[in-house]
């Protein structure tokens, strides 16, 4: 199985992903660790990234899944994935047991808890900017973060079981 956490900076991806995959025994993937220095220094200094900036990070990404899918692990993937074509790219011959979590809420809530955040290099200023790119999956569980992240796992795990 792989199960895909994706939503704006500060929706907690991080947060929930890896409790979510210590509960499932899986192998966790944060696409932060993916970027290359200047993708986190481009963010860093206030500045959205384009296509052009992401693909390579998600097709880093993207490898990183398939290689622990050929090891048969199950695979938590906490990534923002705004956008259509990057799920598309990170989930490419992933058929099958697939699963995309959007972690949703209001942009005042997400902005008071990165202005909170203070080991981090994404500045609130691009809130705007990832609300602005975001493209609402219709083929996800779409989660309401307002709940402490254990409630949202809780959440997540009865989304992901089977009903029969
Ligand atoms: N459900 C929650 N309730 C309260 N606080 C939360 C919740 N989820 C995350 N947080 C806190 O909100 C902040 C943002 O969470 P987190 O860093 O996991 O988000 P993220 O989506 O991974 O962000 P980024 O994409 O910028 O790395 C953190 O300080 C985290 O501790
Ligand atoms: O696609 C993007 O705009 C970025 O990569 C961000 O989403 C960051 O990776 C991360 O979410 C911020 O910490």
């Amino acid at each position: 199985m792989i199960v895909l956490v994706m939503g704006v900076s500060g929706s907690g991806k991080s947060t929930v992903g890896l409790r979510l995959a210590e509960r499932l025994d899986a192998t966790f993937l944060e696409a932060d660790e993916f970027h290359p220095p200047a993708n986190i220094a481009k963010m860093a200094g206030g500045v959205a990234l384009t296509d052009e900036d992401r693909w390579p990070w998600l097709d880093a990404l993207a490898d990183g899944i398939r290689q622990a899918r050929e090891g048969g692990r199950t695979v938590v993937v906490a990534c923002s994935a705004l956008k259509q074509v990057y799920r598309d790219r990170l989930l490419a011959g992933q058929d099958g047991d697939a699963h995309i979590v959007h972690l949703a809420g209001e942009p005042t809530l997400i902005a008071e808890r990165m202005a909170a955040r203070s080991d981090h290099f994404m500045p609130p200023s691009l809130l705007a900017t990832q609300i602005a790119t975001l493209e609402s999956p219709a083929d996800a569980v779409t989660i309401d973060i307002t709940a402490p992240p254990d409630r949202l796992v809780e959440t997540i795990l009865h989304s992901l079981a089977p009903v029969r």
